[in-house]
């Protein structure tokens, strides 16, 4: 039999806070169990950030239960409250247009199928524009207290820093009907979300209880971090890295999880991917014994960009990456795949009239910030150009080298790649 599910998110480090899970395990196994996660269109595309709700619905849809996708068209259009700064108000059209493009990224990550746990797609407008304001504050509103939203976190960190407004302040009741309305419509009785959710989902579940004497439940998964301590899917600008491949190239997606540091590669694994227990295990010793391999991360990688991008994809990448860091040939990418790759990597542009040596070529894209500390590069065995060690600082390129007529791949050290331009 397969481990249980509730089992399976603990050891992928997925369970930060919950009520009562004895409760929630016997209504699992009574299953299959709706549950919901809910996804504000913030923006045009959903980033890596919503990876582990998007997963977490996904892990409980395998295990037999089936998930409810809620776009917020409604509670999108008013804002979950951020520790700092209200939001500014986006048109009702703007929201539309962000939903259609999210509802179709959402749509990746569960199957739709007629059994009993094929995943729904809801959006709260459906319920948010018949509701009145009068009904809204009698039927809703009158079951909360102000003093125990004021004594929330957020709350009070706004209320001592910019203030909040009334409109922000009410999403939690915006939420929390969500909650109702699910529970009614499908029977949904667990909310996940991520652990800032966690009083939005108890103000759901303790409403559910007043006015339906129901019981539901919440579950959170913890905040992931990188190694800087940021929140995790944030390029290292501190841009989103987003699930939309205009957005985020699917090079630079690979790139950033391939570049993650050992000691996170393997909790990484653990909640963004499907491997097994076993798979996991056996990657984990491998990043012991032989870290250099980065085997863990080049798996967490190919996994990823395999879910949000395709096997096709994840190929060109694989290829780019290998060749532009010596594990590949260069020559065997295509132009556009060539093309792609020095979109997303530091270029510059040197000419071939002024006769650059490779001290001007590590200069061009920045590899270096002085033409000493090119020279140290070279010095030291870390200068490459279209992956040959370059040793000699005079060496200088010619026509012939440019990869499509056009690039030289300069490399300074194991890790750090740009391109440049060979102009006549
Ligand atoms: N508040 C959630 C999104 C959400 C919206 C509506 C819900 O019913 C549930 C969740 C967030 O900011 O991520």
């Amino acid at each position: 039999m397969s481990e249980h599910i509730l089992d399976e998110l603990s050891w992928r480090g997925l369970i930060a806070q919950s009520t009562d899970l004895d409760a929630l395990r016997k209504d699992l196994d009574a299953g299959p169990l709706t549950l919901y996660g809910g996804f504000d269109p913030t923006a045009d595309s959903l980033h890596a950030g919503n990876l582990v709700l998007l997963l977490t619905l996904a892990r409980f849809q395998r295990a037999g239960h089936r998930p409810v996708m809620l776009a917020g068209g409604a509670t999108g259009q008013i804002g979950d409250p951020r520790d700092v700064g209200e939001r500014t108000l986006v048109s009702r059209e703007v929201t539309e247009q962000r939903l259609e493009k999210i509802n179709v990224q959402l749509a990746k990550f569960v199957d739709f199928d007629d059994s009993p746990t094929g995943a729904i797609l809801e959006n709260n407008l459906n319920w948010f524009d018949e509701v009145s304001a009068l009904d809204f504050l009698r039927d809703v509103g009158k079951h909360f207290s102000i003093n125990v939203m004021l004594a929330r976190e957020t709350v009070k960190r706004r209320l001592a820093a910019d203030g909040m407004s009334y409109t922000e302040f009410s999403y939690l009741l915006l939420q929390s009907y969500d909650y109702l309305r699910l529970h009614r419509k499908y029977g949904t009785k667990l909310q996940v979300g991520g652990s800032d959710q966690w009083g939005n989902i108890v103000g759901g579940v303790d409403y559910i209880r007043k006015v339906d004497a129901a019981t539901a439940h919440a579950l959170t998964t913890p905040l992931v971090t990188d190694s800087e301590g940021r929140k995790f899917g944030k390029s290292t600008g501190g841009g989103n890295l987003w699930l939309d491949p205009e957005m985020t190239s699917p090079y630079s997606w690979f790139q950033y999880f391939v570049n993650v540091s050992d000691d996170l590669a393997v909790p990484y694994l653990k909640m963004f991917t499907f491997l097994s227990r076993e798979e996991i295990d056996e990657l984990a010793q491998l990043t012991a014994d032989k870290p250099h391999l980065r085997a863990a991360q080049r798996k967490l990688a190919e996994e990823l960009t395999t879910l949000v991008h395709g096997e096709d994809q994840t190929r060109q990448v694989t290829l780019a990456s290998q060749a532009l860091f010596g594990r590949g040939e260069l020559g065997e990418l295509g132009e556009p795949t060539l093309e792609a790759v020095m979109a997303e990597v530091p270029t510059g542009e040197v000419r071939l009239s002024g006769e650059p040596t490779i001290v001007d070529l590590l200069l061009a894209p920045g590899l270096v910030d002085s033409k000493g500390a090119a020279r140290r590069a070279v010095k030291e065995g870390g200068a490459y150009v279209n992956n040959v060690k370059i040793a000699d600082e005079e060496w200088r390129p010619s026509a012939a080298d440019a990869l499509h007529g056009k690039w030289l791949v300069v490399r300074r050290g194991k890790r750090t790649a740009g391109g440049v331009r060979l102009a006549p």
